[in-house]
């Protein structure tokens, strides 16, 4: 059975639940020292009403009531700090393992997760996480042992006027009920319209060169202004169906004098309350019935925070990708074997009975149609998705029984397109490897971008990303990414379309870099241009998730069918001449 959202966070909470613990104590103490005056008052209102003009002990009561106030001072300092130390460790902890889960997961989690949803998740609703934690748990534990304390404490003095206080309370509270019916699906949809509303800005700061060139404002990108709407209708509605219950709680609430005053004033000449008795339910009925506008206030919070707390679940819950982590080997030598393989995204198979020999060393080009399924089938070696079980093996090992780690040790990639991290050009190289300056630049020289990043005036200490001013071109992202490749130094590489964004200069030292790559490498390269793979060892031709042709270029070309007939048409063949 799925644990309540409140549980999920206590047990993310670890060590830090004796900090939340300690806090919710000195709470409960607060809430005590905010009684003990009002007894205190009431001691010397007896003392002075009681008659006989005694004022012995007065002075002390009053030192004690100076004393409950600092004490409730400094409890409620304590409270709050062992509150917020919980909390942003929790927010740290939570925020570390959502992010270490993620890269765990399979990517078909993140094509049916939007960008923006997963930010507002690890962003925003984390944050209200802290809200929670520092904040509301102490205030929960004042605005329940508070009332509790208060009603014993009158009942103590005069129970059926104590029982007559709860009157308000209980119409109060039935308000509160109708109000929280269908709250839960209510704030689903908030959480579900907020997640949206993030996907689409995200979407639309994505985009802004294409909206620009289309002459799109904001205004006319439909989904934004579709989701703002039913943002704004939502919380309209929201406002309408939950204000005037809300309202009425409240005016129960805060009319607990008009209760008390005449209630109390007839107890009080009929004689069977005291004066002192009196003025303590005048006071105290205000602070009892205020801690429950405060449970009001809280119940209203909470319910968006475990809202919030169900979309962090949604992360930290998802099914990571199997990892077999005994029996590691942790070097492979590459040698590729696909055994009747097919896949599907969704229901349609992009891949088709796929058989694919790839001898340790060697390298194959995966040519064809756009979508035939060659970025597809790079991937699944990569284990980006899971393809099933023993249908890729390595060494003649099932991939998914490498360990991950193992895996992406020995794999290098090079994506369509590159991914550039807001940081110097020698972290974007080596992003994260143990590698010193000297081995980036030799893997930089390989690349055939050294040349380049010493151009610059910072060299390899070049900030790149928004805001920065550099802006490199397609080509020489590529070739950075080759660079990233030459310094893992893995033994199979997966190359996707690396000449896509090249002019020629640029081309050709991409082809250059990638030779190089190629020695001693088991290489997959996917590309159009077919002159640039016509040396490698096997040509795959790709239609329609099925291998239609294999062979060298030369065993092709002789066979004059497909391969022969992209290589005329154009398929990037016009430079081979
Ligand atoms: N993440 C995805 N979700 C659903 N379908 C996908 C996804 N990625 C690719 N596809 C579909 O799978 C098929 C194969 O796509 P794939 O990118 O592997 O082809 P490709 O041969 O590499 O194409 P291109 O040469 O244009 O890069 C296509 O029909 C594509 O629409």
């Amino acid at each position: 059975m799925k644990s309540s959202n409140l549980s999920f966070i206590l047990s993310h909470a670890g060590k830090q639940k004796y900090k939340m613990y300690a806090s919710v104590v000195f709470s409960v103490l607060t809430a005590l020292m905010n009684l003990v005056p009002f007894i205190l008052i009431y001691k010397i209102l007896e003392t002075l009403l009681g008659g006989g003009g005694q004022t012995d002990g007065v002075g002390r009561l009053v030192a004690w009531t100076a004393l409950a106030a600092v004490l409730h001072m400094i409890f409620l300092l304590l409270s709050l700090a062992f509150s917020h130390m919980a909390a942003f460790s929790i927010l740290h902890e939570i925020r570390v393992k959502a992010m270490d889960h993620m890269g765990k997961l399979p990517l078909g989690f993140f094509r049916k997760h939007s960008t923006g949803h997963i930010k507002k998740a690890i962003d925003e609703d984390v944050e209200k996480l802290e809200l929670f934690i520092a904040h509301q748990i102490p205030d929960l534990a004042e605005a329940v042992v508070t009332p509790l304390l208060v009603i014993i404490y009158l009942v103590s003095l005069h129970w059926p006027m104590a029982l007559f206080l709860l009157i308000p309370l209980i119409f109060s509270f039935l308000s509160q009920m109708l109000m929280y019916q269908g709250r839960a699906d209510m704030m689903r949809e908030y959480t579900t319209l907020q997640g949206k509303l993030h996907s689409t800005i995200v979407e639309y700061i994505r985009g802004i060169a294409v909206f620009k060139a289309f002459n799109l404002t904001a205004r006319s990108f439909h989904q934004y202004t579709e989701t703002t709407k039913k943002y704004l209708e939502f919380w309209i509605k929201c406002t309408y169906d939950t204000m005037s219950y809300y309202t009425v709680g409240l005016l129960l609430i805060d009319s607990g004098l008009i209760f008390t005053i005449p209630a109390g004033g007839i107890l009080f000449l009929r004689g069977s309350l005291s004066g002192a008795a009196y003025v303590m339910f005048l006071l105290l009925s205000s602070v009892f019935l205020q801690s429950f506008r405060k449970l009001l206030e809280l119940g209203m919070n909470l319910s968006m925070l475990l809202a919030g707390a169900n979309q962090i679940r949604g992360i930290l819950e998802a099914e990571p990708q199997r990892d077999q982590q005994q029996g590691a080997l942790s070097e492979l030598s590459g040698n590729v074997a696909i055994n009747n393989l097919s896949f599907a995204y969704e229901n349609e198979d992009v891949l088709k009975q796929v058989n694919l020999q790839i001898p340790a060393g060697s390298s194959v080009a995966l040519v064809g149609p756009s979508g035939s399924g060659k970025t597809t089938l790079g991937l699944l070696l990569g284990r980006f998705y899971d393809a099933p079980h023993g249908a890729i093996t390595i060494d003649g090992i099932p991939i998914d029984d490498i360990p991950v780690k193992t895996l992406m040790d020995q794999t290098a990639f090079v994506f369509q397109d590159v991914f550039m991290l807001n940081d110097t050009i020698f972290n974007n190289i080596r992003l994260g490897m143990d590698k010193t300056r000297e081995e980036v630049e030799a893997a930089a020289q390989k690349a055939q971008i050294h040349d380049f990043i010493m151009s610059l005036e910072n060299g390899y200490e070049t900030v790149l990303g928004e805001g920065t001013g550099i802006k490199l071109s397609g080509g020489e992202k590529q070739r950075i990414s080759i660079a990233r490749v030459f310094l893992k130094d893995a033994p199979l590489v997966v190359l996707d379309e690396i000449t896509s964004y090249s002019d020629i200069d640029n081309e050709a030292r991409i082809q250059q870099a990638m030779q190089k790559l190629l020695e001693n490498r088991t290489a997959i390269i996917i590309a159009h241009r077919l002159y640039t793979i016509k040396n490698v060892d096997q040509i795959v031709v790709l239609d329609h998730g099925r291998i239609i042709e294999q062979g060298t270029h030369e065993v092709l070309m002789a066979k004059r069918k497909i391969y022969h007939s992209l290589w005329y048409k154009g398929e990037g063949g016009v430079r081979s001449a």
